[in-house]
């Protein structure tokens, strides 16, 4: 709804559609109705459009996207024309967001005034649209083509000083002022003006001349960084319109742009991450607590044992979230070299104005390095991060055990090991859990957070609360082997060696996944990562090639099938992008070339084993890598190790950089559908039999597909659970 009130001669219409004042159908038909009512006022002489609550609206209603509400009249567009026509001056007053279709109707207004703490932008693209009511179109009109192509192809949040820089913004309110206040008065005064040149669909592109060199430019750009999605594409395509069209006409191009992204399985899927991203923070433990009744601790101090790769990020990630933070080492040189490290970025970030000279002299004295456990008697949570040694990390909880006050909660940031394995060692497994963060720790945004069979709903909405004080996509997950993650990664990656073997070589996998639309394919991130890693975590397992006792087969662990190549690539000193060389070599630059000795070290263990290679089609290299994923995705589901599908694909997103047009490993598999994805699954498990136990299909999967097909991902859980949940179920 909107509430409508006039003062001193101004209407003001304030949406009142909380939280966000979405531009709901009923909002946009209470809007129209007072402007129409505003317009036609005789006493009336202006008229103000704000925001009531936290912000001024941020955008369409996303809920009613793909529903037939959308289609219900007025649209978004039908009243920024009437703002714009007004014969009576308009002022959009903006505070807190003006995002998308609210920015659409505040270009629609004559003038434009926002509080100094106010965001604006046209973030569409991120839900795999454009901006469908003129934005497209009259945003260039004000800014120039050049930033709105940058604004509308990455959808960004820009601050109200950037707005006015730009002409966008026609006043900046400080802080402390009533916006409200100064969009009357701002109005008042606007009252006789000319409202021509106001009008933004009269006025030409400024830098229209310069079209097709930005477009070069942006889609060279976006390309790069949004590899596969369409709606950056489209959008630049259709901003190009209003460099070359008239304002009608470039409006019928954002039309048909909208209709071709509306129709694409990628909006869909980037519309289900927006509301999963929001989803994963409303954990649940069936019938044990939920965030709604569990309470977090306070946590005021933080210690991070261990500073090599994990624990420096994860260090800067509790400076950033405001935490007196205790790091020790037990290494000198890695506890200088860390702490250097941790002071080194947070000058960076000075620098960078991402945070202010007075944040920096907190963070860094909030930073304090300890030599010994006694250092962390006071903290109120330690996250362990060093070596991935069980027998290591059982000493560490053993000695924190001792030191830490009897309320610190005492959280492991193991990728694979057992949880309650390490809190069986304290008195106080209540109070153990894992934070399993992604590398580098203070840029990747997931956060997994492992809940121990004993974790109490106090340790578990504490880890939670403090992902979120981190700015991080925390996700809770169950204890179990690699968690979820990694637990399911394990097959990516395992398939991607045995591709290898059959014929294929890094290269020709890697581009599959990269026009799957992965900024990187599995070969090169595993050059980034280090080869190392892989390597010791198979190590902790007893797996690794020079660890099996004489005559194993090269290819067998136990009964299951294994590929030593990536163990003899780590033994050849190739331990990646460090080494400059790893599954590719690098020149003096970060970009990979394949390398003549790793094809020579493929080719040889074919010959060894009498593999004959053949041609592995990307169709086939694609469902191999992503098939057995998903399928164990099912299990961890079956297990409720994730409680959602949607929790697997925010790990996924986040943690893995899966592109988030597909929506995620478990979306993408929907989008598919279930039958097409258990049918090469099946086939696959004929052929591969016991000794590839991730090919068995899922219980799950099978069941979905033989009771429902492709049933709404939505609904996996509730019709799964409530079978499985029946006597006799055999499930
Ligand atoms: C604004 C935020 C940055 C705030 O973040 P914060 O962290 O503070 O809060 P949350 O994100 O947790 O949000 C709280 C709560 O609110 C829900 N919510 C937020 N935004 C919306 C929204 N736009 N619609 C619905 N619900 C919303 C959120 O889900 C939370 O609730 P939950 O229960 O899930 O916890 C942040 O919220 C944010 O980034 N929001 C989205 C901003 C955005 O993307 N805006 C653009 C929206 S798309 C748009 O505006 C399109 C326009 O160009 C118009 C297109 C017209 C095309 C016509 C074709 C078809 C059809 C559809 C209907 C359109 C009507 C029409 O034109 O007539
Ligand atoms: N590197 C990754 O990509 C990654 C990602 C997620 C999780 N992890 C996990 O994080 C943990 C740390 O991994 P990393 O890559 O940072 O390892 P790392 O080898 O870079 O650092 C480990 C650090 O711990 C220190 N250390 C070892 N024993 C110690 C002790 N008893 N007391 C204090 N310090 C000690 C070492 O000196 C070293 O500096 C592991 O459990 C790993 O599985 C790693």
């Amino acid at each position: 709804m909107a509430k409508y009130s006039v003062e001193n001669e101004v209407a003001v219409i304030a949406v009142d559609n909380p939280p966000m004042n979405a531009l709901s159908h009923h909002v946009r038909k209470s809007l129209l109705k007072y402007l129409k009512e505003a317009e036609s006022d005789e006493k009336v002489t202006s008229i103000v459009l704000c925001g009531d609550g936290r912000t001024f609206p941020v955008g369409a209603d996303i809920k009613e996207f793909h529903k037939s509400v959308s289609k219900l009249g007025p649209t978004i567009l039908d009243i920024v024309d009437a703002l714009e026509k007004s014969k009576k001056p308009t002022i959009a007053a903006i505070h807190g967001n003006a995002l998308g279709g609210g920015l659409e109707i505040a270009l629609g207004c004559h003038y434009r005034i926002a509080m100094t703490n106010s965001k604006v932008g046209l973030p569409e693209v991120k839900l795999g649209i454009l901006p469908g009511a003129g934005g497209t179109q009259r945003l260039p009109r004000v800014i120039g083509l050049d930033n709105a192509m940058q604004w509308i192809a990455y959808g960004g949040h820009h601050s109200a000083g950037i707005g006015a820089s730009l002409g966008l913004i026609d006043r900046v309110v400080p802080q402390g002022g009533n916006i409200r206040e100064h969009a009357i008065l701002f109005a008042k005064a606007a009252v006789g003006k000319s409202l021509g040149q106001r009008r933004l669909s009269n006025i030409s592109v400024p830098d229209a001349a310069k079209v097709e060199s930005l477009m070069a430019k942006h889609l060279k750009e976006v390309s790069k960084k949004s590899r596969g999605a369409l709606a950056p594409i489209v959008c630049l395509q259709v901003i190009k319109s209003s460099a070359l069209l008239s304002y009608q006409e470039g409006l019928e191009s954002e039309r048909q742009g909208m209709f071709t992204l509306l129709a694409s399985s990628q909006s869909r899927a980037q519309i289900y991450s927006f509301f999963a991203e929001r989803q994963v923070s409303k954990w649940s433990v069936p019938g044990v607590t939920n965030y709604q009744n569990a309470v977090p601790m306070k946590v005021k101090a933080v210690g991070v044992v261990g500073l090599g790769t994990m624990g420096r990020g994860i260090a800067i990630c509790c400076l950033r979230a405001g935490k007196i933070t205790y790091v020790l080492e037990m290494n000198t040189k890695a506890q200088t070299a860390g702490v250097k490290y941790i002071r080194g970025y947070i000058e960076t970030m000075r620098k960078r104005k991402q945070i202010n000279d007075q944040q920096s002299s907190m963070m860094n004295n909030a930073l304090i390095p300890v030599d010994n456990y006694n250092g962390l008697k006071n903290v109120d949570l330690v996250i362990e991060a060093v070596f991935e040694s069980m027998k290591i990390k059982k000493e560490i909880f053993k000695k924190l055990e001792k030191v830490c006050k009897p309320s610190a909660i005492l959280a492991s940031n193991t990728s694979t090991l057992n949880i309650d394995e390490m809190a069986s060692v304290t008195k106080r497994p209540q109070k153990v859990a894992g934070m399993h963060f992604f590398a580098p720790a203070h840029i990747m945004m997931l956060l997994e957070n492992i809940r121990g069979e004993k974790s109490s709903p106090e340790t578990i909405a504490t880890i939670m609360d403090l992902g979120k004080q981190m700015r991080k996509t925390t996700v809770l997950v169950g204890n179990c082997h690699g968690f979820v993650g990694n637990r399911m990664f394990a097959y990516y990656t395992a398939e991607s060696s045995f591709l290898l073997e059959e014929g294929a070589y890094p290269k020709q996998v890697d581009d599959v996944l990269l026009d799957y639309g992965f900024a990187m394919g599995r070969f090169q991130v595993g050059d980034l990562s280090g080869t190392d890693i892989g390597y010791k975590i198979r190590r902790e397992r007893g797996l690794t090639h020079k660890q099996q006792p004489a005559g194993t087969p090269e290819r067998k662990r136990g009964d299951r099938r294994y590929s030593p190549l990536d163990d003899f690539l780590y033994e050849k000193g190739r331990y990646g992008l460090k080494a400059r060389k790893g599954w590719y070599k690098y020149e003096g630059s970060r970009t990979p070339i394949p390398d003549p000795e790793v094809r020579k070290m493929i080719d040889d263990f074919r010959k060894r084993h009498n593999i004959n290679p053949r041609h592995i089609s990307p169709e086939e290299t694609l469902q191999r890598m992503i098939f057995p994923l998903v399928n164990e995705g099912f299990n961890v589901l079956d297990e409720g190790i994730a409680a959602n599908p949607w929790d697997i694909d925010m790990i996924f997103q986040h943690g893995y950089a899966w592109p988030r047009h597909t929506g995620g490993p478990m979306y993408y598999a929907y989008t598919i559908g279930l039958p097409q994805v258990l049918k090469v699954i099946e086939e696959r498990w004929k052929l591969a039999g016991a000794s590839e136990p991730h090919w068995k299909p899922s219980k799950m999967l099978t069941w979905l597909v033989e009771h429902h097909g492709n049933p709404d991902i939505n609904d996996w859980i509730k019709l799964y659970k409530e079978r499985k949940s029946q006597p006799n179920s055999n499930l």
